[in-house]
């Protein structure tokens, strides 16, 4: 079992230190596992070679000290398209449905009838656009805190994709993937996704706009809010392997299978301590991945905003990919953040 008190953690120092190296992949060669280690650098990083051929891509390999790993150039630059074009034609659709499910519900007259809207109405502001997510494999149940069943498994595209990660990681069973579709300017609340139900590491492949994700160490405020009573509840209804999630900065409600949030960022510093906060830029066709430390025991999030230095956001995708694991016990080191250990995990 790991610790249970703050004092007692051990964190690596220089969190953000890291290791650049580039591999390159041969044409045809990701399912296959067929790597071959190029070049390596040290910590000040290198520039991939942009150069494709016929003979496969180069993939720059970012590893963290804090357990996080960022790959860029990860897919071949047709496969890279092809999977985007077939994300956004997932959500067409998904708007196509919502749309037609819409037009069976019975309209309100007051709402379609403008002769009888109150004069003196302030016209309504524009709602603010809302990540929306499409779940595939097993969902998280908000009202248990745990994983549950959903029938609509992983389309071929998403397992094609499955295989390729599987060279990066130790094993994991990957089962579940989340697919998000940011509108500019949105965001995901700060979370640690919870310990007991997914295993092991977290990853995440961004598309089409690039964003910066801002991570966080752990502290005390953070697990208050994750182990406060039934926070994510209300939002845990839906059924359907789609959702709108919950976007409002610093809520605790997110629709993509997880988790658990704090506010932006988690708590303050004491006075003495400086901020822990960082972020990192996930640029379309990276895949992030989140271990050891960054995983158990860092917040990550993206804050709702415009730009991401100085340069304005777009639409932005990805996919989430977990292992969940219905029954689940985490022995992680960071008890302070763990349901299982903190006794939380099942009701
Ligand atoms: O959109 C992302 O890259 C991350 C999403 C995330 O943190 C989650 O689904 O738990
Ligand atoms: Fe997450």
């Amino acid at each position: 079992m790991g610790n249970t008190t703050m004092d007692d953690i051990t964190w690596v120092t220089d969190p953000w230190g890291h290791t650049t190296r580039i591999i390159h992949v041969p044409c045809g060669a990701s399912r296959c596992n067929m790597y071959d280690s190029r070049k390596s650098t040290s910590r000040t990083g290198s520039s991939p070679s942009s150069a494709q051929s016929d003979d496969g891509h180069d993939q720059e390999i970012i590893e963290y000290n804090n357990g996080l790993t960022l790959i860029n150039h990860f897919l071949p630059p047709e496969a890279y398209h092809v999977l985007l074009e077939t994300i956004k034609e997932d959500f067409r659709e998904l708007e196509e449905t919502k749309r037609r499910e819409q037009s069976t519900i019975p309209q309100n007259h007051d709402t379609i009838n403008p002769s009888i809207t109150p004069k003196n109405s302030q016209p309504k502001a524009k709602p603010k656009l809302r990540r929306q997510a499409i779940h595939y494999g097993p969902k998280y149940d908000y009202t248990t805190n745990h994983a549950c069943p959903n029938s609509i498994p992983n389309p071929t595209y998403i397992q094609n994709l499955i295989e390729r990660i599987k060279p990066h990681i130790r094993g994991l069973d990957i089962n579940q993937a989340t697919i998000q579709y940011y509108p500019p300017g949105s965001g995901i609340p700060p979370h640690i996704d919870t310990h007991s139900c997914f295993e092991d590491e977290i990853l995440s492949f961004s598309l089409g706009a690039g964003v910066n994700m801002g991570f966080q160490r752990g502290d005390w405020g953070t697990r208050e809010k994750m182990f406060a009573p039934r926070r994510c509840a209300a939002i845990s209804t839906s059924t359907s392997n789609s959702d709108v999630a919950q976007n409002t900065s610093g809520s605790n409600g997110n629709a993509t299978g997880q988790t658990t949030h704090s506010s932006t960022p988690s708590t303050s510093p004491k006075p003495s301590e400086p901020s822990t906060y960082h972020e990192i830029h996930l640029p379309p066709n990276s895949l992030c991945i989140m271990s050891n430390e960054i995983r158990y025991a860092w917040t990550h999030g993206i804050r709702s905003r415009a730009t991401d230095d100085g340069i304005k956001r777009g639409d932005r995708y990805s996919i989430t990919f977990r292992k969940v694991d219905f029954e689940g016990v985490c022995a992680c080191q960071y008890g302070v953040w763990c349901d299982s250990q903190q006794g939380k995990s099942k009701d």
